[in-house]
């Protein structure tokens, strides 16, 4: 589904991301873990083409640069880390930007476009909120929103940046269940950035600790959650225990 190779990545005169190498496979969860200013957020942006690069990165078996914006935006939904919020739209209005990819030029969203839009606004507990203002919601309602809009779009592959960081545990944990529910459901791919190592090990398939612009490591959850590897990168005095659905990372003083 996505292939890196050799990525690089320079904004204002520094290199931001270098060699990075990644395969995403269709159906995986990847989740890229990593101190502050890593490259994580900056990665995600060169997946939908949306910084310069320097190597290669393919979607589907296309080169991300050869995708049309409207082709590229039927192959890859993101929720970035805070997407503008446009004033005075409803929700609906707002989650039904998620079809633009499917109206034809000119024309207008078509019945099932509503209908698409109306599901994903269920499916994120958002129906009391429709018709209110987008400004009006909690931060936490504002980031189910997000989500509904990407999911609307219908892409194979969904990018998220850090999804849950306005959530409570437990809006984090139903959202987390429901990407995980649709990735089943619908085939999706995932890729992840998130902070809360706990929870982005239990739903991970593979993560990766990237680290001044670097891959530091990949592999399974219990292959990158290790003691030595997060004293390393992140300077984190944790212990990691073993939990049910994968590696627990607790803070200790
Ligand atoms: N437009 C820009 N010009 C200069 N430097 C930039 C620009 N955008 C990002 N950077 C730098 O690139 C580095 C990586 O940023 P990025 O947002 O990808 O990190 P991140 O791993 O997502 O961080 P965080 O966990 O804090 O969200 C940071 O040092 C950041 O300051």
């Amino acid at each position: 589904m996505i292939t890196v190779r050799g990525l690089r990545v320079a904004l204002g005169g520094a290199t931001v991301l270098d060699g990075v190498d990644l395969d995403v496979a269709p159906g995986e969860w990847v989740t890229i873990i990593g101190p502050n200013g890593a490259g994580k957020s900056t990665l995600l942006r060169a997946l939908t083409g949306l910084v310069p690069f320097t190597g290669a990165i393919s979607l589907a078996g296309a080169e991300v640069t050869a995708l049309r914006r409207r082709e590229r935006a039927r192959q890859v939904a993101t929720v970035a880390q805070s997407p503008a919020v446009p004033p005075g739209m409803t929700v609906r209005e707002y989650v039904l930007l998620g079809r633009t990819p499917y109206v034809p030029a000119l024309g207008r969203e078509s019945a099932a476009d509503l209908a698409v839009a109306d599901e994903e606004i269920h499916s994120l507990d958002l129906t009391e909120f429709a018709d209110r203002s987008l400004t009006t919601l909690s931060g936490g309602e504002r980031q189910r929103a997000f989500l509904a809009r990407a999911l609307a779009q219908r892409a194979p592959l969904l990018l998220l940046d850090e999804p849950t960081s306005a959530l409570d545990i437990g809006h984090q944990q139903d959202v987390l269940d429901l990407v995980d529910r649709l990735r089943r459901d619908r085939g999706l791919t995932v890729v992840a950035t998130m902070h809360d190592l706990s929870i982005a090990g239990e739903y991970a398939d593979r993560m990766v600790l990237l680290a001044a612009g670097r891959v530091a490591a990949v592999g399974t959850p219990a292959e990158v959650l290790t003691e030595p590897l997060l004293a390393t990168h992140y300077r984190a005095r944790v212990r990691v225990l073993p939990g049910e659905h994968g590696p627990l990372v607790v803070p200790v003083r």
